[in-house]
């Protein structure tokens, strides 16, 4: 499902969450929606959703607006942290039956599957699952919805790794099936670059840069060798950061290296490999004077 974004701005009284924004989706890819905290994420994706309406600007999902507008949104699911669609006293049983009934391309048999895969019970009640259950009850609601726009707003929250990697083995095979638009919101940008084709990064409520997610990594390289090469060849040069392991040491460095430099690099036994993401973005997102 596409997603047109023209001039959105979304106010709460005095403060502006998602200033002037404008960007467009194409359908049938994973995008990963990145930002820090208070930057937008969810507001966007509310909106997005047709929970609020914009204060200025459009949005088109699938070329229609969504807000109020019962035909557009029964195409989206929106998964917030929390499983908010339910009531906390509710059954998970219960709580699968009000998203089905919301849905019409909702999958009960994928549902069970995935209660299964994340070793959640029909008969549990949600208030009484952990953090990283309930994590993965939206995980379950979100991916079984079908929803040709599906957004999963920081869904790992309390996952530990094992049940991190379920999920995005469970995304990903489940996209390769049946492709549609996901929107990931997260700060784990590592860990799930394999699977984002782009990148949307956001900072009070701007749009910092929209790219594909392998033009991203090109915006930097890590340059790895006996840390005192690697001091040398970095002098001068913008480093996201460093790490010194024993007598080796690895530095990001952002922006592209020339062809004397690559020369250079490789005269100096150094390895140039490609940058970590989660230092790019945090570079890129960097209050001016602020240092880590
Ligand atoms: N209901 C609200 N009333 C007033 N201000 C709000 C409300 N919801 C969000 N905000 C403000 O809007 C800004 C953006 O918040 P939003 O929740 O969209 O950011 P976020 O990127 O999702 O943050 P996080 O990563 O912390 O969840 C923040 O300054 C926040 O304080």
């Amino acid at each position: 499902m596409r997603v047109d974004v023209t001039g959105l701005t979304v106010r709460y009284g005095d403060v502006t969450a998602v200033d002037d924004m404008s960007f467009s989706l194409e359908s049938d890819k994973i995008y990963g929606l990145l930002g820090r905290n208070g930057s937008g994420k969810t507001s966007l994706m509310s909106v997005l959703a047709g929970y609020r309406k914009p204060s200025g600007g459009t949005v088109l999902v699938g070329g229609e607006p969504v807000f109020e507008n019962r035909r557009a949104t029964a195409g989206i699911s929106l998964v917030r942290h929390v499983a908010d669609a339910a009531d906390k006293s509710d059954k998970i049983s219960e709580a699968l039956t009000y998203a089905a009934w919301w849905r019409d391309s909702w999958d009960a048999r994928y549902a069970d599957e995935l209660l299964e895969l994340f070793k959640l019970s029909r008969d549990e009640k949600i208030g009484a699952l952990s953090l990283g259950q309930r994590s993965a009850f939206g995980v379950t609601i979100g991916l079984a919805s079908r929803a040709p726009l599906t957004m999963l707003d920081e869904s790992h929250l309390g996952m530990d790794t094992p049940t991190r990697y379920k999920f995005y083995d469970a995304l990903l095979q489940d996209f390769m099936r049946n492709p549609r638009t996901f929107i990931l919101s997260t700060h784990l940008i590592e860990e799930l670059a394999a699977l984002l084709e782009e990148v949307v990064i956001i900072d009070g409520g701007k749009l910092v840069l929209h790219e594909e997610t392998d033009s991203l990594r090109s915006r930097g390289i890590e340059v790895t060798g006996v840390a005192d090469d690697v001091d040398g060849f970095v002098a001068g040069l913008t480093v996201l950061s460093e790490k010194t392991l024993g007598r080796t040491k690895s530095a990001m460095v952002y922006g592209s290296l020339d062809d004397e430099q690559l020369a250079a690099a490789r005269r100096a036994g150094l390895e140039l490999g490609p940058i970590a993401l989660q230092d790019l973005f945090v570079h890129l997102t960097e209050p001016v004077g602020e240092t880590r």
